[in-house]
């Protein structure tokens, strides 16, 4: 097989609330600018900090409801009360063109991807520990408390789907990581 039919297409990156998912993904392009990340629409609102159409397009319901009528999110689910999908085009523009593209997507749209996508591959960012993870949600100091509540509580149901993945990655080291999702990605 040639190299380059040998490289995974699509890699979709999930984990828990606080893992520490943006944080090994924003280090790992810093390193690798041409790793392609697909930005993903969301009835949430920005957090301080967050840029429309950089972090998120930030939508509201109405227009949420019209990108799922009109077909135009590749998938889409309803995570600790707002909604998140991927817009197709852009991510389906790039394979095309034979790029590596990565997804930083919840359990629910992983599952999605595993069903429409078969060959995509599937990374799980899991935490050193329970303890770890509640402390890194909380230090984040983003979200209310009983919003944190309800991510803990999903992400006791996501640690229990660690199995549905192809590869486990523990984020004790953000450069470790990131170098070792770059090999999966075989960009480096
Ligand atoms: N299914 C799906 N999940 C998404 C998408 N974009 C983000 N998510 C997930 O939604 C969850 C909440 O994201 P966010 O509110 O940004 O919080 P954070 O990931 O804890 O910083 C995380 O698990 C994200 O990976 C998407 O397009 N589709
Ligand atoms: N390996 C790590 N060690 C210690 N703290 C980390 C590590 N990775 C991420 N963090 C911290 O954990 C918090 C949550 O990280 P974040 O990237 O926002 O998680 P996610 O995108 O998975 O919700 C942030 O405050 C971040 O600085």
């Amino acid at each position: 097989m040639a190299a380059h039919s040998a490289r995974p297409r699509l890699t979709v990156l999930s984990g828990p609330s606080g893992v520490g998912k943006s944080t090994v993904v924003a280090h790992m392009r810093k390193e690798h600018p041409e790793v392609w990340l697909s930005v993903s629409a969301t009835t949430r609102r920005p957090r301080p900090g967050e840029r429309d159409g950089v972090h998120y397009f930030f939508v509201d319901d109405g227009e949420f409801d019209k990108l799922i009528a009109n077909g135009e999110l590749l998938e889409w689910a309803e995570f600790a009360g707002n909604r998140y999908g991927t817009p197709r085009e852009a991510v389906m523009d790039r394979l095309g063109a034979g790029e590596p593209v990565l997804l930083e997507i919840d359990l629910q749209g992983a599952r999605q991807i595993r069903e429409s996508m078969p060959e995509a591959q599937l990374v799980f960012l899991a935490p050193p520990s329970w303890e770890e993870l509640v402390r890194r949600l909380t230090g984040r100091g983003t979200e209310a408390p009983e919003v944190i509540e309800r991510r803990l509580e999903a992400a006791r149901t996501e640690l229990a789907a660690e199995s549905e993945f192809d590869t486990t990655l523990v984020n004790t080291s953000v450069q470790d990581v990131s170098h070792e999702l770059l090999a999966l990605m075989r960009v480096a």
